[in-house]
C-alpha cells in the first residue's frame, strides 16, 4: 500500500515549484523530502510548460504528473510559492477541498492576510515568508539582540539590509519585513516605531525609534539578510544567507508534513501556523 502524502505544488513550474517538485519525487536525498508522491503540478493555464512532465521541468526524471491549472481531487496537502495575485484562488480551492495548505508566496496584501485568516478558520495554513531553518533561528536571534541592546548606553540603530536575485518582484522581502516586524516588537519602544524604506535626499539625522529597509537587487541571489546593530563604537551584523534553494523548499515540505501529523492521527486542527511551530520554536523568544 502506498502511504505516501499526496502532494499538489501551486506555482510548479516556476523557480522554487520546480526544487520542490524535484526535492518531494526524490530526485536528491533529502530527509524532509521522503515520504511524499506528487499528485499535482499546478500553474496558470498560459503558463508556456502547460503539459509538459513536471518531473521533467524540474530537471529530474518524468513523474507522470504534468504540468497543468486543473487541481487533482486526491491532493492531501498543497504547498503554494506563486504570486500574490494567484494566491487568492489557490486558498478558495483549498478551503472547498479541505486541504491543508503551506504559504510560501510574499507581497500579499492587507486584505489578503485577513482573508488567508478566515480561510485558517476551517483548514490548517503554514505561513511563512521564509521556510528556512536558518533564517528562522536568526529572526529568534535577532529578537535576542534587540532585547540585550534595549537600554545600552548611547542607544542603537537598527537596519535591514537584503540582497536578492534580478527577477524578484517584491520589495523588501517579505522576510526582511518579519524581521523588522519581530524587532519591533523586541525593542518595546515607548513610541510607535517607524519603518524607514531607503533614504534619499535631504532626510536629517536618524531618529532613534526607526528601523531602515534596504532592498538590493544583484544577479541569481537566492536571498540574503544582514540585520545590522549599530551602537557608538562598535556594531553587529547578524548575517543569515541561501547558497541554493533547496533551504526554502526543504523547510516547506517539513511544513507540509508538520501538517499532516495532527494529534488524532490526520491534520493538524484548522488554525494559522507558522515556521516557528513547525521548527518547535514557538516558544522561545
Ligand atoms: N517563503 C519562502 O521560503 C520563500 C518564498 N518565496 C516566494 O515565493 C514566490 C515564488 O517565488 P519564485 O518561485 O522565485 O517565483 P516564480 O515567478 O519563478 O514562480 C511563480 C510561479 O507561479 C506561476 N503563476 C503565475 N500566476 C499563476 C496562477 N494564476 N496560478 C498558478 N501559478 C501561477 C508563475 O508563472 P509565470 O512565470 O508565467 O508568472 C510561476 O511559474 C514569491 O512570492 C517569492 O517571494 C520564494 C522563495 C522562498
Ligand atoms: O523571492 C525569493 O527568492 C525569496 N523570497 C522570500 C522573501 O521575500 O522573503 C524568501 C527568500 O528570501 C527568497
Amino acid at each position: 500500500m502506498n502511504n505516501t502524502i499526496k502532494l499538489a505544488v501551486h506555482g510548479a513550474a516556476g523557480r522554487m515549484g520546480q526544487r520542490v517538485v524535484a526535492l518531494a519525487s526524490g530526485a536528491d536525498s533529502v530527509e524532509d523530502a521522503s515520504g511524499f508522491t506528487v499528485v499535482g503540478a499546478i500553474d496558470h493555464a498560459n503558463h508556456s510548460k502547460i503539459g509538459q512532465d513536471a518531473g521533467v521541468v524540474a530537471g529530474g526524471s518524468p513523474i507522470d504528473v504534468p504540468i497543468s491549472p486543473q487541481w487533482p481531487s486526491t491532493a492531501e496537502v498543497v504547498i503554494d510559492f506563486s504570486l500574490p495575485e494567484a494566491l487568492d484562488a489557490c486558498v478558495a480551492q483549498c478551503v472547498a477541498q479541505k486541504c491543508p495548505l503551506v504559504i510560501a508566496t510574499t507581497g500579499l496584501s492587507e486584505a489578503q492576510k485577513e482573508s488567508l485568516a478566515e480561510a485558517a478558520r476551517s483548514i490548517p495554513i503554514v505561513w511563512a515568508p521564509s521556510m528556512s531553518l536558518a533564517v528562522n533561528l536568526s529572526m529568534r536571534m535577532a529578537e535576542q539582540i534587540t532585547r540585550a541592546l534595549r537600554d545600552v548606553a548611547g542607544g542603537v540603530d537598527i537596519e535591514i539590509l537584503e540582497r536578492h536575485h534580478r527577477f524578484k518582484a517584491d520589495a523588501p522581502s517579505g522576510t526582511a519585513l518579519k524581521f523588522g516586524e519581530l524587532i519591533a516588537d523586541a525593542m518595546d519602544a515607548d513610541e510607535p516605531v517607524q519603518h524607514v524604506h531607503g533614504r534619499e535626499g535631504h532626510t536629517g539625522q536618524r531618529t532613534r525609534n526607526e528601523i531602515g529597509y534596504h532592498a538590493i537587487r544583484v544577479g541569481d541571489n537566492p536571498g540574503e539578510h544582514t540585520i545590522v546593530f549599530g551602537m557608538l563604537g562598535e556594531r553587529i551584523e547578524l548575517n543569515v544567507a541561501a547558497s541554493n534553494r533547496d533551504c526554502y523548499a526543504s523547510g516547506a515540505l517539513a511544513a507540509a508534513k508538520w501538517l499532516m501529523q495532527g494529534e488524532a492521527g490526520g491534520p493538524k486542527p484548522a488554525g494559522m501556523y507558522n515556521m516557528f511551530d513547525v521548527l518547535g520554536m514557538a516558544d522561545s523568544q
